[in-house]
């Protein structure tokens, strides 16, 4: 279980996440959602620790990540990897490198500086690409592919990690709905069939219904909303976006629709108009 207990950000005199009270279970698929600067990203950015908690903790199986140094901060970071929503690739390598990149947290300086990686390291990013259907893509740079396969390719290097936890920072913001459409199936099909715990961002409100178990919504810093998503009315909508009475939901839509069934054993499949 994943705990955030009040965590607080500060960046000067600015209250960026506000007194955070979260028990997450193993296994669930969290949205966040909110306006810009509701501070789902700086929430996101403690979890892993690229960011500090100015107050409160966070804790994972019990131990607490927020106070962890050197070597455990290091092995807490591998647990918890994370997707972000311009990518974060090396554009001009080729794909597999930049899925190998993915281990360079627990490899030498040696063989990091001479690009040596065990062979055993190289067939498995095979068969991660293979498994999110991009392997023919193996060998191309990076550059050459769409930003679906691109954010596709940063999940393989998520999955290198062999991650507890994929932290997943609006990772369809920059894609059109066809590809965000193909990235969230891609993260909820990891998450049914490897039972990770995933925590992502969102802008929009229909993705969070779609695909997740639980949404949190936040404002101005502070959790407003914390519900399964059919509770997510256009009431509470109004509430997490700080919206009037003439708020429509099509403001926070990306107009996904899906192509094939969506991936939900736990539900009826969608299927294409
Ligand atoms: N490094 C920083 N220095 C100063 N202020 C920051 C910093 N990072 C975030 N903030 C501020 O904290 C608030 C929350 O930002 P955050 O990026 O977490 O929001 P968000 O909900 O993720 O928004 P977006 O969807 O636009 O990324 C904003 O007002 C932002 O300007």
């Amino acid at each position: 279980m994943l705990e955030i207990r009040m965590v607080t950000r500060r960046f000067g005199n600015k209250v960026a996440v506000s007194g955070v009270d979260l028990a997450i279970d193993d296994g669930q698929m969290v949205g966040i959602i909110g306006r810009s600067g509701a501070g789902k990203s700086t929430l996101l950015r403690m979890i892993n620790r690229l960011i500090d908690p100015s107050e409160g903790a966070i804790s994972f199986a019990g131990v607490e990540v927020s106070a962890l140094r050197g070597a455990a901060l290091r092995s807490w970071q591998r647990d918890c990897a994370m997707i972000f929503q311009q990518f974060n690739l090396v554009p001009r390598l080729d794909v597999v490198s930049n899925v190998l990149h993915g281990t360079l947290n627990r490899r030498s300086t040696l063989s990091t500086v001479f690009s040596l990686y065990p062979t055993e390291d190289i067939h498995t990013a095979i068969d991660i690409l293979d498994r999110l259907g991009i392997a023919d893509h193996a060998a191309k740079r990076v550059e050459a592919l769409s930003g679906g396969q691109q954010q596709r390719v940063a999940i393989a290097r998520a999955l290198m990690q062999d991650p507890k936890i994929i932290l997943a920072d609006e990772p369809i913001a920059s894609l059109d709905p066809m590809n965000a459409q193909i990235v969230m199936d891609t993260l909820r099909r990891i998450h049914d069939e490897d039972g990770r715990m995933i925590v992502c961002n969102l802008h929009t409100l229909d993705t969070a219904r779609r695909y997740c178990d639980r949404v949190v919504g936040m404002r101005d810093g502070l959790v407003v909303f914390d519900g399964a998503p059919d509770e997510l009315t256009t009431a509470v909508a109004r509430e997490i976006y700080g919206a009037d009475e003439n708020f429509s939901e099509s403001s926070t839509s990306t107009s996904i629709e899906p192509l094939e069934p969506v991936y939900r054993p736990d539900r009826e499949p969608a299927y294409a108009l």
